[in-house]
């Protein structure tokens, strides 16, 4: 650790002072030129080594310098851990304590030595759920990001107990640490919490379904609607919504330093798994990966209940931009639930498929399947106590006021850049995995 710590020192970059009297007007400049400079192309669409240059001009949204600190991430070899660590190396002077129990979807960030930021990543292999190492962890850290979770639908209605202990109990160490410890912590919650829109139990034909009071989600005044106990789905956005009461009551009660964050389906390259490849063969991930292995394997895409569920997606990386300035404006961003999502990509599951199935034959070149969709009912795609959220569109009041974040990315071009990865990344091993042995 004494190591790591005088790296962090030399990473320290210069910066150019403003007046500490900042005008708003100013400070939405500096939003603006803060956005410019954090947005290089991402790491996967490089072809050659990234060169690590540190911005010299980095300042927070009120024109202040932003110190290095210390960032204890725990399920940092997720899919949004991944991209998060990729964003605070290859732009930020932060150094990250990396936790989780893989980390292949980091791999590259940490081997080899000679990386621009050898020294300011460390993993750590460990479960949160029975690991004394915890506590010491965060208390080396200014500031904890929790993203680990059990977090597939598939899981919630069949690992009912796993996904509430995963998702309430396993986070409670960690809240009471920052607490006790005085330490800021962003927990990452889910735009699942809302559950069901409004509009969902008016009649079809009551005009008040065309009013967005009764669908768009506001982390202040909506609430959040779950369906009964047997509808076990729900076990997952219940222990979500339990564990941010906690957090929520801890900083109202013990002064906790907190940030709640909700992701409306973030998605892009090395979200989940491909069965068979790299996870299960019987595992089922969530939707973008699914539609990704039957596009791969020139199956019909399985559409749950006709498809008819409708989403918002947002782009991983517009998201991560959201996320950093969590990180680095903590007067802003503590003490607030913020929704990250991107109200103009809005879809039905039909509708991705269809678009899914377009742009993959653009990227491979390939023809699409004469029928590309299939209908599945969701008993037999998810088994008993499947539910779903009809629809979620993000309020983006509080992040633009906060935070001045907007998405950036439609859905055509973060489908494309993202099926490119998944055909590059797979389609060869699909390939080879489907060739049957020929009898001798
Ligand atoms: N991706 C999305 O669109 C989305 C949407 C809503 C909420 N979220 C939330 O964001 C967080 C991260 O999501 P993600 O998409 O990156 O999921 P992910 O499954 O890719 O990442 C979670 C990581 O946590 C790790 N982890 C789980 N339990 C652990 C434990 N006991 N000890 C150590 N590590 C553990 C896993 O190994 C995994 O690497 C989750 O809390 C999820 O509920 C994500
Ligand atoms: O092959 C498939 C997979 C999924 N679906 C449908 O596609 C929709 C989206 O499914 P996803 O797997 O992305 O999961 P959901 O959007 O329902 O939940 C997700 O939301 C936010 C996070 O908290 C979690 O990552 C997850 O719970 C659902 O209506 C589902 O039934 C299909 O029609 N076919």
């Amino acid at each position: 650790m004494p190591h790591i710590l005088t790296q962090l020192h030399k990473a320290i970059p210069s910066f150019i002072f403003f007046h500490p009297r900042v005008s708003l007007s100013l400070s939405s400049f500096l939003l603006a030129a803060n956005n410019f400079l954090l947005s290089p192309p991402a790491l996967e669409d490089r072809e050659t080594p990234v060169s690590f240059e540190m911005a010299t001009t980095r300042m927070d949204l009120d024109g202040r310098p932003i110190k290095p600190i210390t960032i204890c991430m725990i399920g940092a070899g997720g899919f949004i851990g991944s991209h998060l660590c990729e964003k605070l190396m290859s732009e930020t002077p932060h150094k990250v304590l990396a936790l989780d129990v893989y980390n292949d979807k980091i791999k590259h960030l940490l081997e080899p030595d000679s990386l621009p930021w050898a020294g300011r990543i460390q993993f750590h292999r460990l479960n949160i759920k029975h690991d004394s190492r915890l506590e010491g962890l965060i208390k080396m850290a200014d500031l904890t990001i929790n993203l680990a979770a059990i977090c597939t639908p598939a899981d919630y209605n069949t690992r009912p107990l796993d996904t509430i202990y995963s998702n309430f109990i396993d986070a409670l160490p960690v809240v009471k640490y920052c607490s006790e410890n005085n330490k800021r912590l962003i927990h990452f919650s889910t735009c699942e919490v809302y559950g069901k829109t409004i509009q969902s139990f008016l009649p079809k034909d009551s005009p008040l379904r065309q009013d967005p009071a009764y669908y768009v989600l506001k982390e202040d005044t909506s609430p959040c609607i779950f369906g009964s106990i047997e509808k076990q789905r729900w076990s997952y956005a219940c222990a979500k919504q339990l564990i941010e009461r906690l957090v929520y009551a801890e900083g109202a009660e013990n002064g906790l330093e907190f940030t709640i964050v909700r992701p409306f389906n973030w998605i892009g390259p090395r979200m989940d798994f491909i069965p068979g490849i790299d996870g299960p063969s019987e595992g089922v991930p969530r939707v973008l990966a699914c539609f990704s292995n039957n596009l791969l394997r020139r199956e019909p895409l399985k559409l749950v209940d006709g498809g008819q569920s409708q989403r918002t997606f947002v782009y991983i990386k517009d998201a991560i931009d959201a996320v950093l300035l969590m990180i680095e404006n903590p007067d802003r961003a503590n003490g607030h639930i913020f929704n990250v999502g991107n109200p103009n990509n809005e879809v039905t599951v039909r509708q991705l498929a269809e678009m899914m199935t377009k742009v993959y034959t653009k990227v491979s070149g390939e023809p699409a399947l004469e029928s590309p969709t299939i209908d599945v009912s969701s008993k037999e795609f998810y088994g008993e106590g499947y539910d779903d959220s009809d629809k979620r569109i993000p309020d983006m009041t509080i992040i633009n006021k906060q935070l001045g974040w907007n998405p950036k990315t439609s859905l055509w071009d973060l489908l494309d850049s993202t099926l490119t990865y998944q055909h590059r990344t797979y389609a060869e091993a699909i390939r080879k995995a489907m060739v049957k042995p020929t009898a001798s």
